[in-house]
């Protein structure tokens, strides 16, 4: 649904030249939640904003829905543009207008009749969950409301992707969790392909099918969520998984185990005994929640070498387990 392709950007100021996005393909499925994590100044809301030419790469592609959008017109993008909805971390909302009123702008922009606008409103504010407060203006909204209201004026134009620029950072836990859930239910009944930048992984780990993580304007890792977990020495995986310092235990292998996709995680220990007569001793462990199942990681203790462990180890990786030796 969205393909970047060779992707540049650099902005020049006071003499100096920072590459904010520099060279990056990514591609994004129909349908698929897509998350983008890194620091701040990794480049992500350059990236985002390239996605529907609000910044315009001075080098690459972009491709939404089979259409070059850099090769179109000012006339022809604005019509593009209207089939890629965006929200904001600070709402954007125009505080002379109602709920339903911010929500009839794009209508309004479009040349949307006042009875077709008025049933479209209302249809959208419902979709959110906030037919209640269609004649609150937005101070008297909560956080919540305010992006509840964000998310139905950027579907105004029923678009087929949505791009979401930091949408849950100004939120407290409860809220992002019932925006997030939103975000979730919407890509499910409109099939609504989502791009969403976060610097939070817990964002990633809650709704996104995919993942891409950059750092100084590239791409350190990219793909589906389980997989990047499964990948040996996944920064994605380090960071949702946090077990610490590997103890220094003389005589033993300490071994991280991670388990995606169902799987036989919670049998291997006792595998372990039964098969090999191996004591592996539990240090730490976590599981996780995904959009997609369960992911965990176990840290454990074998007696003896690495090189002892040998067939331990491979039994474990041959039965579909990443197996990485962290001492
Ligand atoms: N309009 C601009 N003019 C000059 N430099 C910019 C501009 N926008 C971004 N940059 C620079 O480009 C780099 C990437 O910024 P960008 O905002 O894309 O990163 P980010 O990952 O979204 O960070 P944050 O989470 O802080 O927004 C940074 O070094 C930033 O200072």
């Amino acid at each position: 649904m969205i393909q970047l392709h060779r992707l540049r950007k650099a902005y020049r100021t006071r003499g100096r030249t920072v590459v904010a996005v520099d060279g990056v393909d990514l591609a994004v499925r129909e349908g698929e939640v897509h998350g983008v994590l890194g620091r701040s100044g990794a480049g992500k809301s350059t990236l985002l904003r390239c996605v529907n030419l609000l910044e315009r790469p001075d080098e690459g592609t972009v491709t939404v829905g089979g259409v070059d959008l850099t090769s179109l017109s000012e006339r022809r993008l604005r019509r593009h543009r209207q089939r890629i909805g965006m929200i904001h971390q600070h709402f954007a909302l125009l505080s002379s207008r109602t709920a339903a009123g911010n929500v009839a702008f794009p209508l309004e922009v479009m040349g949307v009749g006042r009875r077709e606008r008025a049933a479209r409103v209302a249809e959208l504010l419902d979709l959110v969950g906030l037919t209640d407060r269609a004649h609150a203006y937005p101070a008297q909204l909560s956080g919540g409301q305010k992006q509840r209201v964000g998310i139905a004026r950027a579907l105004a134009g029923r678009p087929k992707v949505l791009l979401s620029d930091e949408a849950t950072s100004a939120l407290d836990p409860e809220t992002t969790t019932s925006i997030l859930e939103l975000l979730r239910d919407l890509n499910r009944r409109l099939g609504l392909t989502i791009l969403l930048i976060t610097h939070e992984m817990e964002v990633v780990k809650r709704i996104c099918d995919s993942a891409t993580l950059m750092r100084e304007g590239r791409i350190i890792e990219s793909g589906r969520v389980p997989d990047l977990l499964a990948r040996p020495g996944s920064a994605l995986g380090q960071e949702m998984f946090r077990l610490g310092p590997v103890p220094v235990l003389p005589g033993t292998t300490v071994v991280d185990v991670t388990v995606t996709g169902g799987g036989t995680g919670e049998s291997f220990v006792a595998d372990l005994a039964r098969t090999y007569d191996v004591d592996a001793r539990i240090l730490a462990g976590t599981i996780e929640n995904l959009a997609d199942g369960q992911a965990g990681r176990l840290r454990i203790a074998l007696p003896g070498s690495a090189e002892a462990n040998e067939a331990p180890l491979r039994h474990l990786r041959e039965a579909g387990l990443t197996v990485e030796v962290a001492r």
